[in-house]
């Protein structure tokens, strides 16, 4: 109904759909007061049901997530009836099809998307998260050609940090470990390990290690931890994808080892960068400064409305000022308002 976009379409032009991710809808949107592109997910509360809480779960843990490779939270929007989150856009859409149109990624190509991919694991585990649903569908490519995590809807934080074991079986069976789909309980951090040997697997092949259509098949060669080797394959890589994808789970590359492995270090001076390079609640003073003149508020009291990170208007305000910044953009906000019709 008119009513819930009212509230969306106070602050944001609202396009066409860009995609669909399982219960939710993806638009293309434009920030107003910034001109910054967003993907708006759109969810309708009446069709979740008992995803409601999976819902929660990623826009919780989005709210702590500020990193260079995972997808930025900047708005959430809870209306009668829909939940809306504005999200960083990035239009080189899904790695998953980026490897089908190549066929398969070339050794060095790989390894620049990879320390990507561990860099956004490595800070998540940091956080004490485990995501358990680490595929090429769940890493976007932004303006940059650099990859972004999404689809925290799954991810899990112990009680205890990851050293607690964790046992809900989730995830894609493709991508998912031995452990998780033998109903053990299991260690978040080791199963994503598993799944990042897979992501390795399905870029250098451009196929999956372990396929069929018929689950038990698929469950019995998971477990059997046995799978084709291309030709062109190097036996750095093929060593890696065998250190990753070990059945046992304790003879399994740590993410640790995983920063300055040989493999990764090919043709690079250091090891993975996995620390984020905008902190949360960060405070940048050319963004205040320009939200404080368009608020006609003083700085000291524009900053204390920012550091309230409500992931309302002004969080998206300033946060979508920071990507303008950063990108090399003017920190500017449009001066003028259109008349409301
Ligand atoms: C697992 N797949 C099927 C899901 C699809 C959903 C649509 C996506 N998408 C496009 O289709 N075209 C362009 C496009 C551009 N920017 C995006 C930014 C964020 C998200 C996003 C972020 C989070 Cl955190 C999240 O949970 C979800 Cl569902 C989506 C999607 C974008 C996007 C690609 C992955």
């Amino acid at each position: 109904p008119l009513s819930d976009a009212a509230e969306l379409l106070k602050y944001y032009e609202v396009y066409d759909t860009i995609g669909t991710g399982g219960f939710a809808k993806v638009k293309l949107g434009r920030h107003i007061l910034t001109g910054e592109k967003v993907a708006i997910k759109i969810m309708e509360k009446k069709n979740l049901g008992e995803d409601l809480p999976r819902v929660k779960t990623e826009i919780e843990t989005m709210k702590n997530m500020s990193h260079q490779h995972v997808c930025r939270l900047y708005h959430v929007i809870e209306t009668h009836s829909r939940i809306y989150l504005v999200l960083e856009y990035c239009p080189g859409g899904e790695l998953f099809d980026y490897i089908i149109a190549k066929a398969h990624l070339s050794e060095e190509e790989t390894r620049v998307f990879f320390r990507q991919i561990v860099s956004a694991v490595a800070y998540v585990h940091n956080k004490g998260y485990a995501h358990r649903d680490l595929k090429p569908e769940n890493l976007l490519i932004d303006d940059d050609h650099n990859l972004k995590l999404i689809d925290f809807g799954l991810c899990a934080k112990p009680k205890g940090g990851l050293g607690d074991e964790l046992m809900t079986c989730c995830g894609s069976p493709a991508y998912a470990a031995p452990e998780l789909i033998q109903g053990k309980a299991y260690f978040g951090a080791e199963a994503d390990v598993w799944s990042m040997g897979v992501l390795l697997y399905t870029l250098l092949c451009g196929s999956l290690p372990f396929d069929d259509d018929n689950h038990m098949a698929l469950f019995r060669k998971i477990t059997r931890g046995k799978y084709w080797n291309p030709p062109w394959l190097s036996s750095d890589s093929i060593l890696l994808l065998k250190q990753m994808m070990q059945v046992d789970p304790k003879r399994r590359l740590k993410v640790g080892q995983l920063l300055d492995h040989p493999w990764m270090m090919k043709g690079y001076s250091s090891p993975v960068e996995w620390h984020t390079r905008q902190p949360l609640g960060h405070i940048d003073d050319d963004c205040i400064i320009e939200m404080a003149v368009h608020m006609k508020r003083s700085k000291q009291s524009t900053m204390h409305l920012v550091s309230e990170w409500k992931y309302d208007q002004t969080t998206a305000t300033y946060l979508l000022l920071l990507a303008k910044k950063q990108s090399g953009r003017p920190v500017r906000l449009l001066r003028y308002i259109p008349p409301q019709e």
